[in-house]
């Protein structure tokens, strides 16, 4: 049976919904979105040792964790203990964050991490609906579309580490969960939670995981006040806001007072792929002091990176906005990975990466924009903050970040395919 949580109503004290995210921008963009509905928002990187000043008056806690492109078993084990710890501050809700173009393999991690949370919290059926229509993700008859095209179509066909190539997200996640798979169509949605909810009641599954069309926010809001009738619902930011939005406790004046990242020298890092990314690059290139991070002399010895640290410290010097990428097109980027290994090469830029910010930080940075998922994850862990408040967003769902602690910084982490063409200029320009 279904689980049921407390119904939605006056507002909690403490946090209530608890965001367990599977990278670290996509993190990023929920406590966007969550933000944008009243509700104050405190995004973590990692499971903390203790409790968190900023925790105890935060409404929603977001863990940021890097298990998106890890071993199922890892991914599983760092989630469900995300989940205990959001458990012990009090959430009633778990929200399973992944990507919205459902970034994921036959191993997983979305299948495995969902099943293993909803076991751990008795949940019944899970929402699975990582819709996000105001980034082009939208799902009819569960199908996901990356704007007008199917997603095995989409770029995300040639993704690095998820090449996705099936739409059908109840297919994609039969190969990674063993857990029965019902589909909640859109003419029900339209017809409102009562429907929604009474579909899922019908199904003969005690458990069971509901990929759920959305095409509208509106639908997302739907869905959001069923996913809060149960314990643990599952999808990109999309749904989170609906369900934030459903609870109906945000304070608006919040929402419109958000925090501004520290002023200094700006540096902008791209190790994302995608085609998005790949546009904002050239176009960034083409203006500012760009250097290309190359896995293959990266492998080759330090060498490399000095040059590259030394091409940055100079442009910070002459008061540019310097550009490190390691963007590179899908044919180029297959050579690479046939040459060094798709993992080693992702790992040589990660680990150059995380080098680079954490002495441009160290030596008076206080901007650092950054595009792609792991690349981001691999800067944080590079410079370690406990987690960060939200602050504006330059584009939908890529708010700036500031650090918690002494000195803060400010992070733009951009998930690959989110931003217009001229986002590293915004960036870079912001006042
Ligand atoms: N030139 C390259 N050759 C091989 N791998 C690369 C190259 N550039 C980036 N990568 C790797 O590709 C992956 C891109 O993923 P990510 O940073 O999450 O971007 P996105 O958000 O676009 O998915 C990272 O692991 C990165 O280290
Ligand atoms: O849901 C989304 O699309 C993003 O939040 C996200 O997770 C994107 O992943 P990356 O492109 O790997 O950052």
């Amino acid at each position: 049976m279904p689980s049921s949580d407390p119904a939605p109503g006056s507002r909690p004290r403490g946090p209530w919904l608890g965001i367990v995210a599977d990278d670290v921008t996509g993190a990023t963009d929920v406590a966007a979105y969550v933000t944008r509905t009243g509700e104050s928002v405190v995004q973590l990187f990692g499971v903390p040792e203790g409790s968190l000043p900023e925790v105890a008056d935060a409404d929603c806690v977001v863990v940021a964790l890097k298990t998106r492109s890890i071993a199922a078993a890892d991914a599983v084990e760092q989630s469900l203990a995300a989940t205990r710890w959001l458990e012990s501050v009090g959430v009633e809700h778990v929200y399973v964050k992944y990507c919205s173009t459902f970034d994921s393999t036959p191993a997983g991690n979305i299948g495995p991490v969902v099943d293993a949370i909803a076991e751990h919290r008795g949940a019944g059926a899970v929402l699975v609906a990582p819709a996000a229509p105001e980034n082009g993700r939208t799902v009819y008859r569960s199908r996901l579309f990356v704007h007008d095209q199917l997603l095995a179509e989409s770029p995300m066909r040639d993704h690095p580490l998820n090449p996705m190539r099936e739409s059908d997200l109840r297919v994609v996640l039969a190969e990674q969960s063993d857990v029965p798979i019902a589909a909640v169509v859109l003419p029900e949605v339209l017809q409102g939670p009562e429907i929604v909810q009474r579909a899922i009641d019908a199904l003969a599954d005690p458990r069971v995981n509901v990929v759920a069309d959305a095409v509208t926010e509106a639908d997302l809001g739907v869905l959001g006040q069923v996913a809060l009738r149960h314990r643990v619902s599952s999808g990109s930011a999309g749904l989170a806001a609906g369900i934030a939005a459903s609870a109906g406790h945000g304070d608006v004046a919040r929402a419109s007072a958000l925090p501004e990242p520290p002023a200094g020298p700006v540096v902008v890092l791209s190790g994302s792929c995608s085609s998005a990314t790949r546009a904002q690059v050239e176009r960034f290139a083409a203006e500012h002091p760009s250097f290309v991070l190359d896995p293959v002399a990266l492998d080759a010895g330090p060498e490399h990176l000095m040059v590259a640290l030394a091409f940055v410290e100079e442009a910070l010097a002459a008061g540019e906005v310097p550009l490190v990428y390691s963007t590179t097109d899908p044919a180029a980027l297959v050579g690479v990975q046939e040459r060094l290994g798709v993992e080693h090469a992702a790992s040589l830029v990660e680990a150059a990466v995380g080098a680079l910010v954490g002495r441009l930080v160290e030596g008076g940075v206080r901007r650092v924009v950054v595009a792609g998922g792991e690349t981001s994850g691999a800067v944080v862990a590079a410079l370690g903050p406990a987690g960060v408040r939200i602050g504006v967003e330059v584009a939908p769902g890529v708010p700036w970040t500031i650090t918690l602690g002494d000195e803060p910084v400010g992070l733009l982490l951009k998930s690959g395919n989110f931003g217009g063409p001229d986002f590293f200029e915004q960036a870079a320009s912001w006042t």
